[in-house]
C-alpha cells in the first residue's frame, strides 16, 4: 500500500489494489456516472459571470463556500489522524488569482478544524478582497513561506499534504514563472496533492498527462473536463451554491448533495 502515495501510483477502486496510474481507466466521454456534465472552459467561465452579474452573489461569497468546500472534503479523506508527520501540517500553494483565493480560504478552514497549515502566495493581487484574506490567514497564525521550498525532499518531510490552489478554470496556455518551477518541484513530491478545481499546469478541457497527478480532485460548482482525466483516489464535488435555474440552463444535472453537506464524494 506504500506504493499507493508514489507518484505515478494510485488505487484502483475496481481491483482494489494500487496500480501504476497509466494503466488505470480513463472514461472517455463527456459525462460521468451520475450522468453529471463535464464543462468546458467557456462555459465554466460563462456560468462564474451568470452567478455574478446575473444572480448577484460577490466573489467572496461564493469564495467563501468553495473554500470551504475544500478544506471539507480534506478532512473527510485525510482526517488529522491519517497524518504520519508530527503534527497533520498542510502546505498550501496559492496562484494569482480565484483559485489562489479559494486556498486562502481553505487554509483558513482547515487551521480551525485542527489542522496546521502554511501558505505559500508569491504574486498577490492588490485587491482588498486578497489582501482581507490573507490578513485573516496572518491573523490566524498561519505562516506564509518566504520562498518555495527548493527540493521536493523538503516538502515531503515537512508536510504531510500539499493543497494545490494555483490556477482553476481560467488557465491558459505555457506557464509563466514563477509556477513553472513550482509546479515542476510538485510533480516530484510523494506526500499526496489535493488540487482544488483543476490539477494547476493542466490545459482545462485535455488535462496533462505528464503534469501534476494529484491524489484528490475538488471540482467546484461541475468538473471541468479535465476531471475525466483524473486517476487519484479522490474526487470531490463541492461548491453548493449553484441555483436550480442556472443548473437547469447549463443542463448540469448535479447529483443530490447528502443532506445538508457542503461535499459530495464523486469516486
Ligand atoms: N464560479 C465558480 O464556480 C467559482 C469559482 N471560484 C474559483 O475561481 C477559479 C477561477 O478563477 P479565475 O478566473 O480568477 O482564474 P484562475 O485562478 O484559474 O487563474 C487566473 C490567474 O492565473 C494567471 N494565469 C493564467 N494562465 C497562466 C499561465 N499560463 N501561466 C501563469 N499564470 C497564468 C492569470 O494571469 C490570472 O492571474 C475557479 O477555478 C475556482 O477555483 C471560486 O472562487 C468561487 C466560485
Ligand atoms: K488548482
Amino acid at each position: 500500500a506504500g506504493r499507493c502515495r508514489d507518484r505515478g501510483w494510485g488505487w484502483n477502486r475496481d481491483q482494489c489494489r494500487c496500480l501504476p496510474r497509466r494503466a488505470m481507466h480513463v472514461p472517455s466521454a463527456g459525462s460521468g456516472p451520475t450522468g453529471l456534465r463535464f464543462l468546458g472552459q467557456e462555459e465554466a467561465q460563462a456560468i462564474d459571470q451568470e452567478l455574478f452579474t446575473e444572480y448577484k452573489f460577490s466573489v467572496d461569497q461564493l469564495m467563501e463556500l468553495a473554500g470551504l468546500s475544500c478544506a471539507t472534503a480534506i478532512a473527510k479523506a485525510y482526517p488529522p489522524s491519517s497524518f504520519t508527520t508530527s503534527q497533520p501540517a498542510v502546505l498550501v500553494v496559492c496562484g494569482p488569482g480565484n483559485n489562489g483565493g479559494d486556498g486562502l480560504v481553505c487554509a483558513r478552514h482547515l487551521k480551525m478544524f485542527g489542522y496546521q497549515p502554511t501558505v505559500y502566495y508569491p504574486k498577490r493581487p492588490s485587491k482588498p478582497l486578497f489582501e482581507g484574506l490573507t490578513t485573516q490567514c496572518k491573523k490566524m497564525d498561519i505562516p506564509f513561506l518566504p520562498e518555495f521550498p527548493a527540493e521536493a525532499a523538503f516538502i515531503d518531510e515537512l508536510y504531510g499534504l500539499v493543497v494545490d490552489a494555483i490556477f482553476g478554470f481560467s488557465f491558459k496556455g505555457a506557464v509563466r514563472e514563477p509556477f513553472g518551477s513550482i509546479l515542476s518541484t510538485l510533480e516530484r513530491v510523494t506526500v499526496p496533492i489535493a488540487s482544488i478545481d483543476i490539477p494547476s499546469g493542466w490545459d482545462v478541457e485535455k488535462g496533462k498527462a505528464d503534469g501534476l497527478q494529484p491524489d484528490m480532485l475538488i471540482s467546484l460548482t461541475a468538473p471541468k473536463k479535465a476531471a475525466m482525466h483524473f486517476t487519484g483516489r479522490y474526487h470531490f464535488l463541492g461548491g453548493r451554491f449553484v441555483p436550480p435555474a442556472l443548473q437547469e440552463k447549463y443542463a448540469l444535472k448535479l447529483p443530490a448533495y447528502p443532506g445538508t453537506d457542503c461535499v459530495l464524494q464523486l469516486t
